[in-house]
């Protein structure tokens, strides 16, 4: 049997609600001589297992909540877990939180070479490739390319970013809700180079609420709830648990 791509055992993250809230003195001693050592403590994910193989495109749904994100930046190596463990066999493109990696004061060209250099392209791959993956990103972000990104649009900067991310080599696709970002036109070319990716045998892990993309993209499916893995099998298989769930 194939070695798995990604593995998950046993796999738990706890996080801690209002972490940021300072505490008063009077509430520390009362925390102190509480049972509960840490107030606000939730699992978002516990006790999950599943593997996906190379070439696998995996659908993970689930109601609003129930730790599929956090199931992503498990397997980017973003968050480390608490319990159990994630093997990850090869480097992973991150379609997820796209703006989020650029710095603001920066112009697009300058957020171009910085980010695809974070993700390993060399800076002769980017200065070869840098026309091909702005004409990517559409036109507003061409003739923006030399402004700094502050003043770009959300969607401006997920173009752009996608636009980066979408030229790695790297055999496990992350994809979160990233075609729910952006207009139709763009969610074309998310497709086609989904799909181009997908026909070069990498694997995807897609978290979504969209049923299309879902049934469009994936072969296998986990549904979770309220951090659980309730259903692994065929993306039809988690697609009728969630549905069972939310129209009953
Ligand atoms: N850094 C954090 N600190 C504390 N709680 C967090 C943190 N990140 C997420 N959470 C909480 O963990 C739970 C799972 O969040 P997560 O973003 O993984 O859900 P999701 O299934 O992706 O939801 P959605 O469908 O709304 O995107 C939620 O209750 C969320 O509020």
């Amino acid at each position: 049997m194939a070695t798995p791509i990604i593995e998950a055992e046993g796999l738990g993250v706890r996080f801690v609600r209002n972490r940021r809230r300072q505490m008063r003195i009077r509430e520390m001693f009362i925390h102190r001589s509480n049972r509960s050592p840490n107030p606000g403590e939730f699992w978002p994910l516990r006790d999950v297992n599943f593997s996906v193989n190379a070439g696998d495109a995996l659908g993970v749904i689930g109601r609003n909540g129930t730790g599929k994100s956090t199931l992503l930046r498990l397997i980017a190596g973003v968050l480390i877990p608490d319990e159990g463990k994630i093997t990850v066999r090869g480097r992973v493109a991150p379609l997820l939180e796209l703006s989020a990696g650029f710095s603001n004061d920066l112009t697009g060209r300058e957020n171009v070479h910085l980010v695809g250099s974070l993700h390993g392209l060399s800076s002769n791959f980017l200065k070869k490739n840098f026309d091909e993956i702005v004409d990517f990103a559409g036109d507003q972000v061409s003739s923006a390319i030399d402004t700094p990104v502050r003043h770009y649009s959300s969607g401006m900067k997920v173009r752009l970013g996608f636009s980066v991310i979408a030229r790695l080599s790297h055999p496990i696709l992350l994809v979160d809700e990233v075609m729910a970002v952006g207009d139709a036109e763009f969610r074309k070319k998310c497709y086609t180079t989904i799909e181009r990716l997908l026909a070069e045998g990498r694997s995807l892990v897609l978290v979504s609420h969209n049923e299309a993309d879902l049934t469009r993209f994936c072969n296998r499916g986990l549904y979770f709830e309220q951090g659980k893995l309730v259903t692994d099998g065929t993306v039809q298989d988690a697609l009728d648990a969630y549905n069972s769930v939310v129209r009953s």
